[in-house]
């Protein structure tokens, strides 16, 4: 019997959350988390590296398994649940994507900044030809004025995308401004809308709600929070909420609550809050997964994390440039030099 779900929910933990892991996650964690969404009937489950496929590297941090290892394990004890990656045009590659699809990844979100959709035609048009559930993922959609998003959606939707995503990777959007967005793009466009959050300004599920209001119907959420930053929208807590709300998403709720307390919340380092230095990244509109990286270079440098992370901001720096950390703590070091001679 097919499940009638009014919104569907793509479970993130195992790719966003693979931030707050350093990308460390074993196959048998990968195996127990999947096969326990699937079991309470979440119908995408995200696995990469937590910066996309081929994201291992010195720059974004080395996997502590290969990414295609927990894809082949995860679709192994999946019934129901379809498997997407995530791949980051510049990062991936049209190899990685093939290699993800070969082994029976069936959705592919392509993610590109909020301003530079182009650089997203080929993967989306690989995406389809191999088959799979394509997405454009418009990432920092803080960053840019309603109608730029809305010419950047345009683009994905004639590459071929099935669904357009505005990503709020930095927490930062409040919820008139994700109303904004998702109408517009709803009036936009004639495919499907999706809404990915992130908690830094406490406000993910109160934007997920709007968004939901709004027409989007693809939904991301990470069990227990699990994802970069603050996480995201909690999966399970939105399952309850859309259950109160009347709106359907096919997600047994006791089954996901179990799995968020006994398997999820023990591989989590420390329980994911709302830490001064992720409200900065909301506050100050810097991409989620540079908080582990800042929280690095101001050890390192002896400096507070704020300050590297409010510079960051006030430079619009986007996903990518993880380099720039380093430059930024450096300069607070030789500023704060000056002054103080
Ligand atoms: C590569 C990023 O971590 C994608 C994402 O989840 C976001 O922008 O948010
Ligand atoms: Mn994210």
């Amino acid at each position: 019997m097919t499940m009638k779900r009014d919104v569907f929910i793509t479970e993130v933990a195992l790719r966003d959350g693979s931030h707050v892991v350093s990308h460390q996650f074993t196959v048998d964690q990968v195996v127990q988390v999947a096969k326990a969404l699937d079991e309470a009937g979440v119908p995408y489950i995200e696995i990469s590296h937590g910066d996309g496929l081929a994201g291992s590297s010195l720059q974004y941090g080395f996997s502590h398994t290969n990414e295609l290892e927990l894809i082949e394990a995860a679709i192994s004890v999946c019934n129901q649940a379809k498997i997407s990656v995530l791949l980051l045009p510049g990062i991936g590659t049209m190899n990685d994507l093939k290699e993800a699809a070969n082994l029976g990844a069936k959705m592919a979100r392509i993610a590109t900044h909020v301003t530079e959709a182009d650089v997203s035609a080929q993967h989306i048009g690989l995406a389809k030809k191999l088959g799979m559930e394509t997405v454009g993922f418009l990432m920092m959609a803080h960053s840019a004025p309603v109608e730029k998003l809305v010419e950047q959606a345009k683009l994905m939707e004639s590459y071929g995308a099935d669904v357009v995503y505005v990503v709020d990777s930095a927490g930062a959007l409040l919820p008139h401004e994700v109303r904004e967005r998702i109408s517009a793009l709803k009036n936009a466009l004639q495919i499907e809308v999706g809404f990915h959050g992130h908690n830094n300004l406490s406000l993910a599920m109160a934007n997920t709600l709007v968004a939901i209001e709004e027409g989007a119907t693809r939904i991301d959420g990470s069990v227990r929070c699990m994802g970069a930053g603050a996480g995201n929208t909690q999966t399970e807590v939105l399952v309850a909420v859309l259950d109160r709300l009347g709106i359907q998403t096919g997600i047994d709720l006791y089954k996901i609550m179990d799995l968020a307390e006994e398997i999820v919340a023990p591989i989590l380092p420390a329980p994911q809050e709302i830490t001064r230095d992720s409200l900065i990244l909301g506050y100050a509109g810097v991409y989620s997964s540079f908080l582990l990286h800042s929280q690095k270079a101001a050890k390192k440098f002896g400096i507070d994390s704020r300050d590297i992370l409010i510079e960051l901001g006030k430079r619009k720096v986007v996903g990518g440039q993880e380099d720039m950390i380093v430059d930024v703590a450096k300069e607070l070091v030789k500023k704060a030099a000056t002054v103080n001679n």
